[in-house]
């Protein structure tokens, strides 16, 4: 099998994805033309273009404008219907959805609208695409603990539905530490705590996410590297990383896929997963940062099959479903012609 095919068929999770994130610019134009709403570009060709950044901040400000589309629950439900179909064609067999609440609320649209919306999509994608979906309600950094604090109230009928608490938006200047109550009320809640952290914020971001918040996942982490006893750290608490390549050279993390530290991550003996962030944005889904990570880094099949192995490994699902994925993935990997060797 070609290593395209290989990618393409290799069964996997997807545990760093915002569903605003994968509002494709097509469905921004058709969701305005349904809501009524006048766009400052005149095409999906125009508003692509807009789509050069160079920092997290430049991307943000896009991001956030998008979503102002989003209206109704229908609006939620096709967004997050659009992306699981995308699940399926790429073999996403699980996906741990993202959603920032804040960004709509903020805007009068109702917390209920948001999460109905959205859950309703992934109830239908597991029963007509077998796809399995959780979904981590995300804090913004940029805003107040006290706005969080709201946020966590508002979640409070639908906690059925949420497995755990994130924290995303504008790193720099809003250190995990600004959310240590929020946090430890949200775990109180029975939330698991994970965050965005060392993607463009200093180590001291991730040490402060580990050690304040106990996170039990890193979002990016790419800045671990500066620090050793963090690396170490990392590695004893068993912590994996969501790793986002075509995301980390949008946005200038990384300036050439060929210097991507991805698998440095590994040798060092950090568990690393491939994600995608914002598809819409950042110039491909899932596989494609599979394609594009395999080809700059020269990864072998044998490391493919390991990053998609610790995708449910590290995901947030029950150990026995977890296994019955990675069942499933070690199947698949026997049957290739270089088991064992490669
Ligand atoms: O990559 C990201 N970083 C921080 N916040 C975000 N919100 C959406 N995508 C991102
Ligand atoms: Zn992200």
């Amino acid at each position: 099998m070609n290593m395209i095919n290989f990618i393409n068929n290799l069964p996997k999770a997807e545990l760093h994805l915002h569903i605003e994130g994968s509002l494709e610019p097509e469905l921004v134009f058709a969701l305005a033309k349904r809501n009524n709403i006048k766009l400052k570009y005149n095409s999906v060709e125009q508003l692509k273009a807009a789509y050069e950044f160079d920092c997290l901040q430049d991307f943000l400000d896009i991001y956030y404008q998008g979503a102002s589309v989003l209206i109704t629950e229908a609006d939620f439900y096709d967004l997050t219907y659009s992306y699981l179909q995308k699940c399926a064609a790429q073999n996403i067999r699980h996906t741990e959805i993202m959603f920032d609440p804040q960004t709509h609320t903020e805007r009068g649209i109702a917390f209920k609208t948001v999460i109905n919306g959205i859950s309703k999509a992934c109830i239908d994608a597991k029963e007509k695409l077998n796809i399995s979906s959780l979904l981590i309600m995300s804090y913004l950094r940029h805003l107040t603990e006290e706005d969080a604090f709201k946020t966590l109230e508002e979640s409070l009928p639908y906690k059925h539905l949420i497995t755990a608490v994130g924290l995303d938006s504008s790193e720099k200047g809003n250190p995990p530490s600004k959310f240590e109550r929020v946090f430890k009320a949200s775990v109180k809640e029975g939330y698991i705590p994970l965050a965005h952290a060392g993607e463009e914020g200093p180590s001291e971001y991730i040490w402060e996410a580990l050690d304040i918040l106990n996170i039990k996942r890193i979002d990016h982490g790419n800045n671990c590297l500066h620090d050793k006893n963090l690396i170490q750290e990392i590695i004893k608490r068993d912590l994996a990383l969501t790793v986002c390549p075509l995301s980390n050279t949008a946005l200038q993390v990384v300036d050439d896929l060929k210097n991507h530290p991805l698998k440095k991550m590994m040798d060092l003996g950090l568990k690393v997963t491939v994600n995608s962030d914002d598809p819409a944005y950042f110039g491909g889904q899932l596989n494609q940062n599979f394609i594009e990570i395999q080809k700059a880094l020269e990864l072998s099949k044998r490391q493919l099959y390991e990053l998609a192995k610790n995708s449910f490994k590290y995901s947030l699902l029950s150990n026995n479903e977890k296994q019955i994925y990675l069942d499933e993935l070690k199947t698949f990997y026997s049957k290739q012609d270089n088991y064992a060797n490669k």
